[in-house]
């Protein structure tokens, strides 16, 4: 018998759902005990590590998600917000940390994971890497230090694929940018322009999104004045970054009690 925690990872053929079975089986800090897709998936029933092309793992797909969390101390998640809403009620009942990749969620998702926090304990992030969580900081510190003579515009680039937009992590940085200049971002938040929009309003904070080929994900935040221009960036070179961090959240969260956490806390970084 081993004390390392047992994971489940959902959204097993996704993008995420793959690079975080090979994370989690190549580690030695944990083990995977199970992993989820949805019912009709031809992987249900198979042996994941063959259905990814490769070894067998020994774990085979289910479509039973509270079998397999209750089977487990942990639970990393990374697929589609009515999927995740679903997990989270579900995670609580099992008593398994739940670790959230997923972007896109509306208030009403976020309203619903916060009140599963109350009996487990949830980290959630738009971006699990530590060069972002840094650079969402770095942002809060320059935007506290320039004042609305300099406009803030978050740029983000990202697959042809993705769904969702702003990124989670855009709305990281430009959260992270209205908290420094002391602004709702509800209030000030320009995004989706086109057409004859008019002239930009002082103090906005603007948000773009670029979707081409496989680019895996790039966050610019610029700071723009009549005279200079400062940008703070970040790449990620591939999605491996982001599976680390979810599983350092996994191992970070097990003696936690209930609440609701993000990658600040699990990388100390919070000031
Ligand atoms: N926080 C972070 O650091 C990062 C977050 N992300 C986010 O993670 C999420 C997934 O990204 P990615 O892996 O690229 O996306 P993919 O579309 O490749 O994978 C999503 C997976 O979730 C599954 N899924 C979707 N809906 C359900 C459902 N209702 N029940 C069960 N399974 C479901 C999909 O299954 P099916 O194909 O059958 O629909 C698929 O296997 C996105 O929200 C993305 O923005 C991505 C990278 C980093
Ligand atoms: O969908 C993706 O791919 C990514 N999603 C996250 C986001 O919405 O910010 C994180 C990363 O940029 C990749």
């Amino acid at each position: 018998m081993t004390n390392q925690p047992g994971i489940v990872i959902t959204g097993a053929s996704g993008r995420m759902g793959q690079m975080l079975i090979r994370t989690v089986a190549e580690s030695d800090a944990a083990r995977l005990v199970g992993v989820v897709e949805r019912s009709g998936h031809d992987w249900i029933g198979r042996d994941v590590g063959e259905c990814m092309g490769g070894a067998a793992l020994g774990v085979s797909v289910t479509d039973d998600a509270l079998e397999a969390f209750s089977n487990a101390q942990a639970v990393i998640d990374f697929t589609a917000p009515a999927a995740t809403v679903e997990f989270a009620a579900l995670a609580a009942q099992a008593r398994a940390t739940h670790v959230i990749g997923t972007t896109g969620l509306s208030d009403d998702d976020l309203e619903k994971i916060a009140a599963a926090a109350r009996h487990a304990t949830i980290v959630r992030a738009g971006n699990m890497s530590l060069g972002v969580n840094l650079l969402v900081q770095l942002t809060k510190q320059v935007a506290a230090a320039l004042d609305e003579d300099f406009d803030i515009e978050v740029i983000e680039y990202h697959h042809n694929r993705k769904v969702d937009a702003p990124s989670g992590t855009a709305l990281m940085l430009g959260e992270a940018a209205a908290e420094g200049r002391g602004v709702d971002l509800k209030e000030v938040t320009d995004s989706g322009r086109d057409g004859i929009t008019g002239a930009r309003k002082r103090g906005d904070i603007g948000f773009s999104a670029i979707r081409a080929g496989a680019i895996v994900g790039e966050h610019d935040v610029m700071f723009a004045s009549q005279s200079e221009r400062i940008v703070l960036r970040h790449v990620a070179e591939d999605r491996s970054v982001f599976a680390r961090g979810a599983l350092k959240a996994a191992l970070w969260g097990q003696d936690k009690g209930p609440g609701e956490y993000d990658m600040l806390d699990v990388l100390g970084l919070k000031g």
